[in-house]
């Protein structure tokens, strides 16, 4: 069912860090233009919103959400946890639109990622759903680079090793990250000014700081020093070795590409192995993943670079050359674009259906916000 000509759209989460590039994105693309928004909020009900002359919503009334056509949320699981299925069961049907994981895995809703897959999107929408989830950062940003080659039919498998960035965890996290930057940068000013000192000494009190950081304050967000260092578990451990975003990787991608059994509705199209080690790295917002495709076939290297180049106008392929990756596949590079480059394409030594690539991408753009602002669209356009 379409919505009205100018919907009300509930916005909820949209000061936080995931929300005020949402807002920005909105702004730019002039989808305000096309909503009267509602902002909620889950602190500060009455307070002064950040356009129009409405004061904030209080995030909890289910009456002011009710009379939403589309509710757009930024502001986390549990909320989603708290406040979705009331919603449901006082039998308000509007568009539910949610960056968090909570309801991605569930059979009534759809993760959206439209340069990836608005057929199951058209399909979705056709058939009444009213769910749509963005999917996990790492997984959406590394389909925008590579799914063409999932488009195709041609992977048999992939391994993805991740290295991400500190926004992944929140605001929080990358404060701690460059708060411990600093500590250790001032704990050897002297020594690292004077160029004659030793450099063992430098790593020698480096280290002694970043022990005595462990298990402290100054490691709380993460629970493990990351400035100087690298944590390779990223969120909840499953029990069986793997931890939950490594979990997400096969489960969200095939869920998006309408694959395996998780897909909305079933697919009998078998899911895709994906799977790998994830890893929190010291970068800023920006998630990097080295890929490791097993083809179905001896697909030359140009061929999956046009494939890559022509899929959206976004993926991006750098040449696999030093100068060019130094220059642009870097998270410094990338981040704030909304361009997800893919470079580093070669084959692998295990064989020529065997091909390796690297890609960076900005969480907090197609990992986050993007997904879900162009799903409202697609909703409004409809
Ligand atoms: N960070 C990420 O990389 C990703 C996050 N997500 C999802 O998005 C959710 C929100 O993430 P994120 O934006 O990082 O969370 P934030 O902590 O930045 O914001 C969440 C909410 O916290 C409240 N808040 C309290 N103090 C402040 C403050 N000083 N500044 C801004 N907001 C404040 C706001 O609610 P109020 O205005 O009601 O007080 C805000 O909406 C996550 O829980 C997750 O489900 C999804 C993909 C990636
Ligand atoms: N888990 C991601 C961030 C995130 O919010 O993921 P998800 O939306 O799947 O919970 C990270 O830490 O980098």
């Amino acid at each position: 069912m379409a919505m009205n000509a100018t919907p009300r759209v509930g916005l909820i989460g949209w000061r936080g860090m995931v929300g005020s590039v949402l807002m920005d994105r909105m702004t730019t693309e002039g989808d305000f233009d096309k909503i009267e928004p509602v902002f909620f909020s889950t602190s500060n009900a009455g307070g002064k919103a950040p356009m129009g002359d409405e004061p904030l919503a209080d995030a909890y009334d289910l009456a002011a959400l009710k009379s939403c056509e589309a509710i757009l949320t930024c502001q986390g699981g549990d909320y989603t946890k708290d406040m979705h299925a009331k919603l449901r069961a006082e039998g308000w049907d509007g568009h539910w639109i949610d960056a968090a994981s909570t309801l991605r895995m569930n059979e009534d809703a759809l993760i959206v990622l439209d340069p990836v897959n608005r057929p199951q999107i058209d399909a979705a929408m056709a058939a009444g759903n009213r769910n749509w989830v963005g999917g996990n950062c790492t997984v959406s940003c590394m389909l925008m680079g590579v799914g063409a080659l999932f488009k195709a039919g041609l992977v048999d498998w992939m391994s993805t090793q991740t290295y991400q960035a500190a926004s992944g965890g929140g605001a929080k996290h990358m404060r701690e990250l460059l708060t411990q930057f600093g500590t250790l940068n001032a704990e050897v000013k002297s020594l690292l000014d004077d160029p004659k000192s030793a450099i063992l000494e430098i790593d020698r009190q480096v280290l002694g700081r970043q022990q005595a950081m462990t298990g402290g304050d100054e490691a709380a967000q993460f629970g493990a020093v990351l400035g100087g260092s690298l944590i390779p578990w990223i969120d909840a451990d499953l029990g069986n070795g793997v931890s939950k975003e490594e979990w997400k990787a096969m489960a969200e991608t095939n869920k998006i590409l309408g694959r395996g059994p998780d897909a909305l509705g079933g697919s009998e199209e078998r899911a895709i192995p994906v799977d790998g080690i994830c890893v929190r790295i010291g970068a800023m917002r920006c998630h990097s993943q080295a890929l490791t495709f097993k083809l179905k076939g001896d697909v030359p290297v140009g061929e999956i670079e046009a494939m890559i180049e022509e899929d959206n106008p976004w993926s991006k392929v750098i040449p696999n050359e030093k100068e060019a990756t130094m220059r642009d596949l870097t998270p410094v590079a990338v981040t704030g674009t909304m361009d997800i480059p893919v470079g580093r394409i070669r084959k692998l030594a295990m064989g020529p259906d065997h091909v390796g690539a690297f890609t960076v991408g900005d969480q907090l753009l197609w990992g986050a916000a993007e997904p879900l602002r162009r799903m409202l669209r697609i909703l409004i356009e409809a």
